[in-house]
């Protein structure tokens, strides 16, 4: 038996108040939760005033391994997401191979399982390879344990295609997560289509290849009765599209990315890759709406998104470098920083985004709240003190961010996963 005892930490409690008290760990468990806990232990850790919340939720994070272990490993992708505060991710499949197949599933999954400090959870490919009109063995693969089926990284080019892998998820009762792009309206683009790729005389890719394309899968979502989730969810359009599905019944969710709600195209000011992701930054306009979306519900969760590439990737120019930038490290700090201190979302509205929410939209184990009996997944933040982010501090592979140098609050001072402390300042 193991036992912690967190002193003087801050939990959010009703309207959102914060309430200074002791939490008692013991092996995978929450067990009490109270002021002045007077308990004989193994360790006592005094959190000083730190913030408290449970273990944070990505559901969209990009780990590659196997295939692309330069870029990260599923050691430091989860070293890194134990740094951000996050204690459960869900692992994209962008991978080579491919996890499209029971053997490949089953191989990335043992690795996974072996090397993860975090929980962590793997999707299985939608289609073969990730772009072919064949569709995975949705049925073997959920039974296998994939936690829900995308080809993030490509849209799902046919609608018979969609419409058949949503039809095998529904019976599977396991999400379809969407990229929604279609290939038609990319035009080679590096960016968005519009102001700032005329401006830097660069190639756009036109937003509505991002709401046609989840126009489509919206009508094949209600015709399926699938559970649809829309992967980084990026313009006004789209905001408006799930808006309307869901008055109209359809079983969606969707995400955003913090950098879609704290950038647009026009902080790009030239031409340098750290702000080239896909989707792209769009524009003012755009992220006003995907605010108001996650604001009055219609957007359920945050998700970072974190695609980490090597430098050399991301050198110099849009053209020719990788699409992608990381955000486990960054995300809740951003957002706290940015929505929270100013009183534009509440600690509890922003918890909902990153716990809440993820865990209740993909069926995932986790605690919910810092309460007795709650499994011992949780962090503690440092929303005291300013941090400014530096390129050598990343347990990440990945220093691909354009919030470098940014000032933030609340620094993750300790993450615990099921009682085990998995990163401490
Ligand atoms: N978001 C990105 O710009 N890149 C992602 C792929 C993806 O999420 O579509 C990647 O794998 O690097
Ligand atoms: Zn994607
Ligand atoms: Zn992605």
């Amino acid at each position: 038996m193991t036992s912690i005892l967190i002193k003087n930490a801050q939990s959010v409690g009703a309207d959102d108040t914060l309430i200074c008290q002791d939490i008692l760990i013991i092996d995978d468990m929450i067990t009490a939760v109270a002021t002045n806990i007077k308990e004989t232990v193994d360790r006592v850790i005094d959190a000083n005033g730190a913030l408290v919340t449970p273990g944070l939720v990505d559901v969209h994070v990009h780990f590659r391994e196997p295939g692309f272990a330069y870029k990260e490993t599923v050691a430091t992708g989860s070293k890194a997401a134990a740094r951000g505060g996050f204690t459960t991710v869900l692992a994209m499949p962008n991978l080579d191979p491919v996890p499209d197949n029971l053997e490949n599933f089953q191989m990335i999954k043992a690795n996974n399982d072996a090397n993860s400090l975090v929980h962590l959870k793997q999707y299985a490919a939608i289609s073969t390879a990730l772009t072919t009109e064949e569709v995975s063995d949705i049925d073997a693969l959920a039974k296998a344990g994939a936690v829900a089926f995308t080809n993030d990284g490509k849209g799902v080019q046919t609608a018979a295609t969609m419409l058949m892998a949503m039809k095998a998820a529904a019976k599977v009762k396991r999400p379809l997560v969407a990229h929604v792009e279609d290939n038609s309206l990319i035009n080679g683009g590096v960016m968005n289509l519009g102001e700032k790729s005329k401006e830097l005389q660069l190639p756009g890719m036109d937003p509505l290849g991002e709401s046609s394309q989840l126009a489509r899968d919206l009508v094949l979502a209600k015709a399926s009765g699938v559970h649809y989730h829309v992967a980084h969810l990026s313009t006004k359009s789209s905001v408006e599209l799930v808006r309307l599905a869901k008055l109209q019944g359809v079983n969606v969710t969707a995400e955003v990315s913090p950098h879609h709600l704290l950038l647009d195209e026009t902080y790009i000011t030239a031409d340098n890759a750290y702000f080239k992701m896909n989707p792209p930054l769009r524009t003012p306009a755009d992220r006003t709406a995907v605010i108001a979306g996650l604001l009055d519900g219609t957007i359920d969760m945050v998700a970072t998104d974190h695609a980490p590439h090597s430098t050399a990737e991301k050198e110099g120019s849009f053209i020719g470098a990788a699409f992608g930038i990381t955000g486990i490290e960054t995300s809740f700090q951003l957002l706290y920083t940015h929505l929270v201190k100013p009183g534009i979302a509440t600690l509890t509205q922003l918890l909902d985004w990153m716990v809440v929410k993820p865990q209740q939209a993909f069926g995932l184990h986790g605690a919910q709240a810092v309460v007795a009996g709650q499994p011992a997944d949780l962090a503690l933040f440092d929303i005291r003190h300013a941090h400014k982010i530096t390129a050598d501090e990343f347990a990440s592979k990945g220093v691909n961010t354009p919030f470098i140098g940014a000032t933030i609050y609340g620094q993750t001072i300790l993450t615990m996963v099921d009682g085990q402390i998995v990163y401490e300042a």
